[in-house]
């Protein structure tokens, strides 16, 4: 006996991260592709900004109006901060929803204002399933908030090794640097051709990017203390991925091999999260377009510090990949489904 196919929908389908989320639910096997809500871009033809999707060449998107979306089983939003809580609020609470945006990431409603700007919209369960023992929970959630993009590698580098007493809590330091869809796809002179291209280049420094009290939130979960991040983004002249280097104070005694064995069995088993053998190093290059973070670490002991660098896809892991993963898991798919480790290189 064969089952019905599940049907997704997407809001925000005409960007970049609803984009990924299209390409990957296309090559899902238990999703049909369902609505495609977008805003301006509402009756266009979806392969218009999506070339790629041929598979799509005969759907347009239409208007992001509710009553089209009560009939889904996952509701995916990839919208911009701030839109996603009043769509959520409309739909039945048995449907399940997964944000990609921000709006439900925090649980401090003060902090999110403060790096957000407007009024808080709730906290939903935080799904980033290698982190801790947080499967069992999104198991069960029907409101889902996916992790940020520079979260998702920075706290899976770090969190095993403060949870482990490996590494101080009060020094931790993260510059990661991003390709240019992290910005999504509205046009604006930072993201031109002739500015991006060439160079790199620095944004929001000084503490006030809003992906700054995310990572301290995992962080301090990981940790069970308070952990204070300086965090310092970079723009770099590529479309996708994500490298970051995070540094932390090292505990005493503590050796390269003792961070990478701690990483190792906080990882044993993940199909998404790859320890690179001794020598070798992240490069975002080999997870593009897969569900992957890849990592290393070493103790730096001229300085006496721990150096964690991570690699994501940004569009993958770090947003539309990791969003159908935890809808997997909170539907009692296989949590592979329609998910690949294998990145696309050179
Ligand atoms: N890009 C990335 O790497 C990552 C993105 N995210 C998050 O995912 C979300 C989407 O990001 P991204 O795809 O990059 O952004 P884009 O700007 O590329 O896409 C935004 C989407 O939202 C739609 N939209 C905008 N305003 C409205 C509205 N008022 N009502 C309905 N739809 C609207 C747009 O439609 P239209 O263009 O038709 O107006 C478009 O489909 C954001 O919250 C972002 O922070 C999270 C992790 C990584
Ligand atoms: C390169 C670039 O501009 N990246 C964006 C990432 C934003 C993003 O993806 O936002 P959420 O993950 O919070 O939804 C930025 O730094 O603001």
């Amino acid at each position: 006996m064969t089952s019905s196919p599940l049907v997704a929908a997407v809001v925000g389908a005409s960007g970049y991260a609803g984009g990924e989320l299209l390409r990957l639910l296309l090559a899902h096997p238990s999703f049909e592709v369902g609505p495609l809500a977008a805003g301006s871009s509402a009756g266009k033809r979806v392969t218009e900004l999506h070339p790629h999707l041929t598979a799509l060449a005969d759907r347009t998107f239409i208007g992001t109006d509710v009553d089209a979306l009560i009939e889904a089983d996952v509701v995916f939003l990839a919208l911009p901060h701030g839109e996603s809580g009043a769509i959520a609020a409309a739909l039945p609470a048995g449907t399940l929803v997964v944000d990609l945006g921000a709006d439900h990431r925090l649980a401090d409603a003060e902090a999110w204002s403060r790096y957000y700007g407007g009024n808080h919209a709730g906290t939903w369960t935080y799904g980033m399933p290698e982190l801790g023992d947080q499967r069992a929970e999104i198991a069960t959630a029907r409101r889902i908030a996916n992790p940020g993009c520079y979260p998702t590698g920075v706290i899976l580098g770090l969190a095993p090794l403060l949870a482990a007493g490996l590494v101080e809590p009060d020094d931790v330091v993260v510059v990661a640097a991003s390709g240019t869809t992290g910005a999504g796809r509205k046009p604006s002179d930072a993201l031109l051709a002739s500015t991006v291209m060439g160079q790199l280049s620095a944004y929001k420094v000084g503490g006030t990017h809003q992906h700054t009290p995310e990572i301290e939130q995992a962080l301090t979960g990981a940790a069970g203390e308070r952990v204070t991040v300086s965090f310092t983004p970079l723009l770099a002249p590529m479309p996708r991925g994500i490298l970051a280097t995070t540094t932390a104070r090292l505990a005493d005694g503590v050796t390269t091999e003792v961070l990478h064995e701690a990483l190792h069995a906080a990882y044993a088993g993940e199909p998404f999260v790859t320890v690179l053998p001794s020598g070798s190093w992240p490069q975002t290059g080999a997870t593009l377009g897969a569900n992957s973070v890849h990592l290393q670490v070493a103790a730096d002991r001229h300085s006496g510090r721990a150096v964690v660098v991570s690699a994501i896809d940004n569009l993958t892991k770090g947003a539309a990949g990791q969003a159908l993963q935890n809808a997997n898991i909170a539907l009692g798919l296989p949590e592979t489904a329609g998910l690949t480790a294998i990145g696309v290189a050179p």
